[in-house]
């Protein structure tokens, strides 16, 4: 980590907001890889945690607990969730926030030739970062010790309060009235529908790099007939003068394509496309762009998947590669049973699962943390301004992965409020201008005439629950006020539509029949209505159905929560409920008809 002549880089990727500013967005956000050049240190594990309880919650900082290891008899592991809510007594009402801190010492690791001594770092503050689902990173190499054998400390103060201007957003309400509440007696109020964790989430890393180093790759990809066009940049910080040598490898290791230049566009002859699972028997096939760079002194070698494919939207279809793919899966929740939140995310997804879904052809519709901008507040200039960011730290984030087709921007807004027209304007093309690949969306649960934003999205994505939130229990709604929604929307905006949602909740294990809300009977017989409708109007413009959820999840405490949301077509510990099997039946047919099956699908995937 020390190497001479190296930067130590401190990475952390997911965490609830520290601190409270927004950095400038300038450099690179590429994943930390090992290669020749570069060594990651994983910083997982157990921390030292304290909770500041203190009245005016501000103990941490005043007394500085970032000088030493904070210790209060509880550990915590990264992957462990810390189910800590805010709600509580504090007697300040300035200070509300609950400050969590974090520790982590370590000493030399054998394989790094240097002392490894890192922490916040070793009392000195190295950054702040507002917003907990995207990951941010921080220069460390002058606060690392000489001394091999002293241990060093990384400190980490987390805050999961929520107010107006942050994202998702939220409140804070104090309960003034003595008769019914102790003093100092607030709660965190929240408008969407998950465990408001805290603690860190993701992975920290450590990282090292050359002084010169390649410090962003922009990748976008086309094809004509069968040649491969892979347009990149490569950006290189600490010399105005640099060595490069990119090579675009398949899978095989082969060269296929090769450049000198920044910048350029490198061709690959008898392409293999990346293809989503089912459209293809070689599904999300990956090149790997090795980008070599060098000065006298220095070299720096990182290298970038690379998925070559098309996404383009007309008014009925979605297309990729030229060919109309029609969207079929689950909306995940970060939440399990054991982690609580960990890398099975949402809001958006980890890194590592991104990958993993470029490597099998996943298809991902990448959405920022806007969810539950209910507010009028919340549409001011200070919230546009930080969903401006956000916008910027995903796109930086995720740029390069083929599995991403399209970014949304903003789940269930009130989008029907009458400042909802100017925010979705300039952040739909505030993220086109970042992006110009990729069509931009956010999910609306607003009605169709009155929605603000959707004039600006290129595909009308709509959550709708009918026969559960409205008309419970009258699952002979759902084929009437099913086909006007669709019909509502198209006549209006001649947008392809997704169902982004739809679902009911189903209790593992309780039946009746007839189906009754919360049996896993009702949940199927629901499911079952709405995919009528959609095998009627998926020939028309509707271009996908997501199920609402794939698991069970957890929640905020509520009278229609029962222990979380279970909406879930598996339990929360992953077991099937009956839903899961009318789903693989509907997948397989849809796949039958419209897909390319791999030959090792044929068993067990029958009908
Ligand atoms: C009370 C309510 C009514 C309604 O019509 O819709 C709706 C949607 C809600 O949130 C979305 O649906 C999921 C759900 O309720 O199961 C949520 O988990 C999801 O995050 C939301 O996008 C909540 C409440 C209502």
């Amino acid at each position: 980590m020390s190497v001479p002549g190296s930067f130590a880089v401190l990475r952390v990727l997911w965490l609830l907001s520290v601190f409270g500013t927004v950095l400038p967005l300038d450099g690179g956000m590429l994943f930390p890889r090992e290669s020749t050049s570069r060594e990651v240190k994983e910083l997982n594990g157990l921390w030292d945690f304290r909770a500041d309880g203190s009245p005016n919650r501000n103990e941490g900082f005043e007394k500085a607990w970032y000088k030493r290891r904070v210790v209060q008899g509880l550990y915590v592991s990264l992957f462990h969730r810390i189910p800590l809510s805010i709600h509580g007594n504090s007697k300040k009402k300035s200070g509300q926030s609950l400050w969590r801190w974090l520790s982590d010492c370590f000493k030399t690791v054998t394989q790094f030739s240097h002392a490894l001594n890192v922490s916040w770092v070793n009392g000195e503050k190295v950054t702040e970062h507002e917003g907990g689902h995207l990951p941010f990173e921080a220069e460390i190499s002058s606060l690392i010790r000489k001394e091999p054998t002293k241990p060093c400390r990384i400190t980490i103060a987390v805050n999961n309060t929520l107010t107006l201007e942050t994202l998702p957003p939220g409140t804070i309400q104090y309960m003034n009235d003595r008769t019914r509440y102790p003093d100092g007696f607030f709660v965190q109020n929240i408008y969407f529908d998950f465990f408001n964790y805290a603690g860190i989430h993701r992975p920290v890393l450590l990282y090292t790099t050359p002084k010169v180093y390649v410090d962003d790759i922009i990748v976008e990809t086309n094809f004509m007939d069968n040649t491969g066009l892979v347009r990149y940049k490569v950006s290189v910080q600490g010399a105005a003068t640099a060595t490069l040598k990119v090579t675009l490898m398949d899978k095989d290791g082969h060269c296929v394509a090769s450049s000198n230049t920044p910048s350029g566009v490198l061709k690959v002859v008898d392409v293999k496309l990346w293809w989503p699972y089912l459209m293809h028997e070689n599904p999300g096939y990956l090149y790997s762009m090795e980008v070599r760079q060098h000065t006298s002194t220095y070299e720096d070698v990182y290298t970038l998947p690379v998925g070559i494919r098309t996404v383009n939207v007309t008014k009925t279809q979605f297309l990729i590669n030229n060919k109309p793919f029609y969207f079929h899966g689950v909306n995940k929740h970060e939440d399990s049973d054991i982690r609580g939140k960990g890398l099975d995310c949402h809001y958006p997804y980890a890194e590592e699962i991104l990958q993993m879904c470029d490597r099998h052809g996943i298809v991902v519709i990448d959405e920022c943390p806007g969810v539950g901008i209910k507010d009028i507040r919340s549409f001011g200039n200070a919230s546009l301004s930080h969903h401006l960011v956000v916008m910027d730290e995903l796109v930086r984030r995720d740029k390069n992965h083929p599995s991403v087709v399209m970014w949304s921007v903003a789940n269930e807004p009130a989008s029907e409020m009458p400042p909802a027209e100017f925010y979705f304007k300039t952040l739909i093309k505030h993220t086109k201008a970042l992006d110009h690949t990729r069509p931009v969306t956010y999910i609306t649960d607003s009605n169709y005439a009155r929605d603000k934003g959707a004039p600006f999205v290129d595909v009308v994505c709509v959550n709708s629950y009918f026969s559960w939130y409205h008309d419970p229990g009258h699952l002979e709604v759902i084929p009437i006020q099913l086909n006007a929604q669709f019909e509502n929307w198209y006549g209006k905006y001649k947008k392809p539509i997704i169902q982004s949602e739809y679902g009911a909740d189903a209790l593992p294990g309780l039946h009746m029949d007839p189906p009754m809300m919360f049996t896993e009977e009702y949940q199927n017989a629901l499911l079952q209505s709405y995919h009528d409708v959609f095998d009627q109007k998926r020939k028309q413009y509707v271009i996908g159905e997501l199920i609402w959820n794939f698991a069970d999840f957890m929640t905020a405490q509520a009278i229609h929560r029962v222990v979380g949301n279970k909406k879930g077509i598996f339990t929360r510990q992953r077991q099937p409920k009956a839903a899961a099997f009318i789903l693989r039946r509907r997948y397989w047919r849809l796949a039958n008809e419209t897909g390319r099956l791999p030959p090792w699908t044929k068993y067990p995937c029958s009908l």
